[in-house]
């Protein structure tokens, strides 16, 4: 997206935005089902991405296409912009759409980004419903061929052409999320920490995928997210990942032997067989739905936090 795309975008929302919500603090993405992490904000002005060139729109059920500017916590509070829906590469936006809005708010001077996402857990420790403070990845469509949103020429001489992942997810943040779940006093299971597998999608995994990615190391898979935190790390910002955990992902031990079935049917055996587990976009919603008021309380938290 160049300059000039930028530049259009940032006078569009200095037409349409009061004074103290233009230079917002900190960055909220929301995941899906979860655009309700922005119902605390006061003063709130939306902006719908058609109002915004450089904007693709949101195509995916239970993702809005809607920047929302308002104020966070008490007194003066702190000036928030929060992403109600956000872009993912299989509804077939270029890497550049899925990351232009981080490049937009580092324009308008955000430091922290609260990056939130629904996701199914690998990590048979991981229920349904543990969020997941996200401190590592694995970026299965880089390692595989071209899908890094870092590619081309460098941005500006301010950017840095090899970024380091090390230390890709703020332990700052971290500490400070942490510390906001004590002070909500949520149960010590509630909140867990992991690693976050992004793939494109739109396909669920295969249970072989599954197994592949659990031994790969990871905790939870997704399809969003990782391009989101190469763009706001490439700009400088700190990065708080949280992943809400929608559904397991079937990692089975063996598979079910049809052969056996066959032969003990033939043999006038019984035959026993698992339940099917076939994962939904809708139990993925309805999950967000039920934990959205303890994600938001957190992330208000951790936000208010800030200094
Ligand atoms: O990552 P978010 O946008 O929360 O959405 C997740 O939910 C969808 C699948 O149900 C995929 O888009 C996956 O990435
Ligand atoms: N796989 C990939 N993405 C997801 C899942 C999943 O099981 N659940 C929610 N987003």
């Amino acid at each position: 997206m160049s300059e000039d795309t930028i530049a259009g975008t940032l006078d569009a929302l200095a037409g349409l935005l009061p004074e103290h919500l233009l230079n917002p603090k900190a960055a909220i993405v929301c995941g899906s089902g979860l655009s309700t992490l922005a119902s605390s904000l006061r003063d709130v002005v939306e902006v719908p991405y058609s109002a915004l060139q450089g904007f693709g729109k949101s195509t995916v059920p239970g993702h809005k296409s809607v920047l929302a500017f308002g104020l966070l916590g008490p007194g003066a509070g702190v000036p928030v912009v929060a992403m109600l829906g956000r872009f993912h590469a299989y509804e077939g936006h270029p890497l550049s759409t899925v990351v232009y809005p981080i490049r937009v708010f580092a324009k308008l001077g955000v430091q922290n980004i609260i990056i939130t996402n629904a996701a199914g857990a690998l990590n048979p420790n991981l229920p349904v419903g543990t969020i997941v403070a996200i401190h590592d990845h694995l970026a299965i469509p880089n390692m595989a061929g071209a899908l890094n949103p870092l590619f081309g020429p460098l941005r500006s001489p301010d950017h840095v052409r090899f970024l380091p992942l090390s230390d890709a997810y703020s332990p700052r943040l971290r500490r400070l999320l942490f510390r906001a779940a004590h002070a909500e006093q949520l149960p010590e299971a509630a909140l867990a920490e992991g690693t976050y597998a992004w793939v494109s999608g739109p396909t669920y995994e295969t249970p072989a995928e599954g197994r592949f990615l659990r031994a790969a190391g990871a905790d939870v898979v997704g399809m969003s997210t990782v391009p989101e935190v190469l763009a706001a790390r490439e700009e400088g910002m700190d990065v708080l990942v949280l992943s809400l955990v929608t559904n397991a992902v079937v990692i089975p031990e063996t598979y079910r032997s049809i052969k056996a079935e066959v032969e003990a049917e033939l043999a006038g055996r019984p035959v026993v067989q698992p339940p099917p587990a076939v994962v939904s976009h809708e139990e993925v919603l309805a999950v967000g739905k039920q934990k959205a008021e303890v994600m938001k309380s957190l992330v208000a938290r951790v936000l208010s936090m800030l200094d």
